[in-house]
């Protein structure tokens, strides 16, 4: 059984860190920090120290150039003090087994760091982007959503369904063509799908759908089923009194099983 480490990875403008950490302790993790990207630059932090790394949600450098695309050139572009590629430690880590997992303005930042959804194993190739929501406004409500049972992602096996709350300006999902994303159903990279709270099934319907995303995709894996980014917030929902209906006696899985199947993952390996 090997220890989960977990690395909470802010910048100027991430504002979810806090909750983040807190809930990866309430999901289990034996080591739980929060560092600045500068802390990797300075190596006062080393990522390949942990195992299990989280971009976290907020406004990266306030949405400039478009959601996380400026902290996407500092990863690919910055290098420690000796000299070392920080790309190169983040590709490191990746093969040597690590798990990742972006949420909101994280999942924007692995789009376009080109970790997701590294169709063909092409990692670190920007593939698909995510833009502004088709009601052209930031989006605050709790979705329903379905987690894919064929989906390879560590974090959300054996879950079904969940009701997370989402917050955010660019969560719509582009493609290059329908090819794309025919291919990304057909080898089971979409984890997760904005679904109908009555039909069950995936929806378009806004407001259920909150971005108008193609397919109702809301989360995406990697062919490895190691790194998943999703636009709905799994931190928020740490503890029952988050739910909008607690107080009527409604509940739902907490969303912390998502950080706490990642975290099992970890132990059994
Ligand atoms: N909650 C968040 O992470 C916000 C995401 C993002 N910066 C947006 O508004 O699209």
């Amino acid at each position: 059984m090997s220890q989960a480490k977990v690395l909470v990875v802010t910048g100027h403008g991430t504002n979810c860190h806090g909750e983040t950490a807190y809930a990866a302790r309430q999901a289990g993790a034996d080591r739980v920090s929060i560092c600045f990207f500068s802390d990797l630059t300075s190596e006062k932090e080393n990522i390949r120290d942990y195992n299990l790394l989280i971009f976290p949600g907020g406004f990266l450098d306030g949405d400039d150039l478009g959601a996380a695309q400026a902290a996407a050139l500092r990863w690919m572009y910055s290098s420690t003090e000796s000299g070392r590629q920080i790309i190169r430690d983040l590709e490191e880590f990746y093969t040597d087994g690590g798990l990742i997992l972006g949420i909101c303005n994280g999942f924007q930042l692995l789009v376009k760091l080109g970790l997701l959804p590294a169709m063909d194993r092409a990692y670190f190739q920007r593939q698909v982007s995510l833009t502004h929501n088709d009601s052209s406004r930031f989006e605050d409500r709790w979705v329903h959503l379905g987690c894919n049972p064929g989906s390879p992602c560590v974090f959300t096996r054996g879950l079904d369904r969940l009701y997370l709350p989402v917050r955010h300006g660019e969560g719509k999902l582009v493609c290059r063509d329908e090819t794309m994303l025919n291919s990304l159903e057909e080898n089971n990279l979409v984890a997760l799908k904005y679904i109908h709270p009555d039909t069950r099934g995936p929806t378009q319907e806004y407001p259920y759908n909150p971005n108008g995303s193609p397919s109702a995709i809301a989360g995406l894996t990697d062919p490895q089923g190691r790194i998943l980014g999703l636009m709905p917030h799994p931190e928020a929902y740490n503890h029952p009194t988050n739910h909008p209906g607690w107080t009527r006696g409604e509940q739902d899985i907490l969303g912390t099983e998502i950080l706490a199947r990642g975290i099992e993952y970890l132990h059994s390996c």
